[in-house]
């Protein structure tokens, strides 16, 4: 009996040990860092990057909130999950000031609300605050690319990337989505009540992106339309597998998946298959086009995808400036991660903003009317005379991604500690922090964007004279800035607003109504929508919107 009292007491002892090395120090050492910074602190208990806790977190506290009312104003329900500024706002700012810390076990990280110190850091740039490569270090699963490198291995990354993002591949990028938009909005208009915006918009990027990174040009097809059978085999689907399986991928590591696959869960075995395609795609892609720059094949010399553009410039830089052919697959499949959830997530939304806002789509429609003109076929539109002229489109855009941006920019001091002025305090901001401007506070706080912060209205970025408005600098973040902004942005632009346009000019959307519930009451349930049921899942999205069915009918 003694015995066994002892061995529990030895086995409690341990346990309260590895807490406090694995746990408590961690918290304390970094509850002291941030203390150093003489800034207000909030203390979260798990490390919310930790990849276990992002499959639990959304679960877990909810159930703690309706358990525990009272915890719900704490730290760990306010700020332990991701996504948690979307459902703040500024509120934190306004009650803490323009920069607190939040210290967690892993790390602290220092959130900037002041648009002038935000526009410092990225002026500053990646000598001072360079990218934290953890943070993105799960999207190496096949290979080392532009997100997870940092340093001279980054600028090799970012120079050979930037020049597959040339005039042509816009091109390619605006013809092919108005091709599969005119599809697309044809299969919406026979769909009364349309349910499956959010999964339209994802083929109709992933299609986008099929031919504008591997010169892949595949016909839109609709979300009833879509054929079950070999689903994880082809390029689309097993993409399409991998993104919406991301976190499960870094949780168990593709080589893990790959070395278990006999034994994996019929979920689990999809995701691993999913993983050989794509990497057999990507190899038989870039094989070919290995022959044909050398001189063996000739059919893809004149197309300026990404990948032929990522191989040719590969091969014409010095060796020591080349990327390894792990390299290049780590890129493409960096720039299909990037470019795909990112713009149909931003499309879904904006698709439902406007079904809410008629007098947006009208807006839109005189623009659409006056460059384009009301009959002209939209295969005759151009990238170059006519993309410039769109800006209330644009505008779309900018005002969606403003209120509901996808991916949250972040910078770390490595081992280094800068100074930062916040208004007219000077910050030193310890190694090891991370450091992010508060995208959900400065893109919506009243005192930069007024009263109707809030409210979405793409008007305020088109002045009388449909002149561009441009932000304040440091209020607006949408695709980061500095050095390692978004590639993409361009790419993304135009992608948007060759599909936006296609859809508008000649068709209006509104909500499909229910019961005896008017019009006006159905739009303003549409916006109770996008506002509590978004979140964070790998990137921001409505969770559900085939439960808010719309209608498109001819203007
Ligand atoms: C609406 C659409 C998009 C948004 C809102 C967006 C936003 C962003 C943001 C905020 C970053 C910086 C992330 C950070 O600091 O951690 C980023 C980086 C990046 N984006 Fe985009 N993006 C979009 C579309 C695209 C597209 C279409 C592509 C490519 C086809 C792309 C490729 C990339 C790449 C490769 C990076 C990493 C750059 C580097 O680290 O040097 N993005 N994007």
């Amino acid at each position: 009996m003694a015995f066994l009292a002892v061995a529990l007491y030895a086995t409690a002892v341990a346990w309260l040990a590895g807490l406090a090395l694995f746990w408590a120090l961690p918290l304390l050492r970094n509850y002291a860092s941030a203390r150093k910074m003489g800034v207000p602190i909030r203390v979260i208990p798990i490390d919310h990057t930790n990849p276990l806790w992002l499959l639990l977190d959304r679960k877990v506290l909810p159930v703690i909130a309706r358990l525990l009312p009272f915890t719900r104003k704490s730290s760990f329900l306010r700020y332990n999950y991701r996504g948690w500024e979307m459902r703040e706002r500024w509120a934190p700012h306004h009650e803490m000031g323009d920069v607190f810390t939040i210290v967690t076990p892993k790390e602290v990280w220092l959130y900037l609300g002041d648009p002038d110190a935000v526009a410092d850091m990225f002026r500053r740039g990646r000598d001072e605050f360079p990218r934290c490569t953890r943070l993105t270090e799960m999207l190496n699963v096949f290979g080392p690319n532009i997100s997870t490198a940092e340093g001279a291995q980054w600028r090799t990354h970012r120079k050979l990337v930037a020049t597959c993002f040339t005039e042509q591949n816009n091109e390619i990028v605006w013809s092919e989505a108005i091709n599969l938009a005119t599809d697309m909005i044809r299969y919406w208009s026979t769909r009364k009540p349309l349910t499956s915006v959010d999964s339209d918009a994802r083929t109709l990027s992933l299609h986008v992106l099929s031919r504008a990174a591997f010169g892949k040009s595949f016909r839109f097809e609709g979300h009833d339309e879509r054929k079950a059978e070999n689903s994880s085999k082809s390029y689309k689907e097993s993409l399409q597998t991998i993104l919406e399986n991301c976190i499960l991928i870094v949780a168990f590591g593709p080589q893990t998946l790959a070395r278990w696959k006999s034994y994996l869960p019929k979920k689990l075995a999809r995701v691993q298959e999913a993983c050989d395609a794509f990497q057999k795609y990507m190899t038989s892609v870039y094989e070919a086009e290995k022959a044909a720059s050398a001189g063996a094949s000739s059919s893809s010399r004149h197309d300026h995808n990404l990948m032929t553009s990522l191989v040719r410039a590969s091969q014409a830089s010095e060796s020591k400036a080349a990327l390894t052919e792990q390299e290049i697959y780590g890129n493409m499949f960096v720039l299909n991660f990037a470019g795909h959830d990112t713009v149909s997530h931003t499309f879904t939304f904006a698709v439902y903003f406007l079904a809410a806002h008629p007098e947006v789509q009208d807006w839109v429609a005189d623009e659409l009317h006056q460059v384009l003109g009301p009959g002209s076929d939209p295969a005759d539109w151009s990238y170059t005379r006519d993309f410039p002229k769109l800006k209330r489109c644009l505008a779309v855009l900018y005002e969606t991604l403003r209120l509901y941006t996808p991916v949250p920019t972040s910078k770390w001091t490595d081992k280094a500690s800068p100074a930062l002025k916040v208004g007219d305090k000077t910050v030193t901001i310890p190694p090891n922090t991370i450091v992010l401007p508060s995208y959900a506070c400065i893109q919506t706080d009243p005192r930069y964007w007024g009263d109707d912060s809030l409210s979405w209205r793409p008007q305020r970025w088109v002045d009388i004279n449909e002149e561009w408005v441009a932000p304040r600098k440091g209020t607006f973040v949408g695709w980061s800035d500095g050095a390692r902004d978004c590639p993409g942005k361009k790419f993304s632009q135009v992608e948007f607003v060759a599909a936006l346009a296609v859809m508008l000019r000649d068709w209006v959307v509104e909500p499909a109504t229910f019961g005896r519930e008017t019009l006006a009451d159905a739009r303003k349930r549409v916006l109770d929508v996008i506002e509590k049921e978004s979140t964070m899942i790998l990137l921001l999205q409505m969770i559900h919107p085939e439960r808010t069915p719309l209608v498109w009918k001819r203007r």
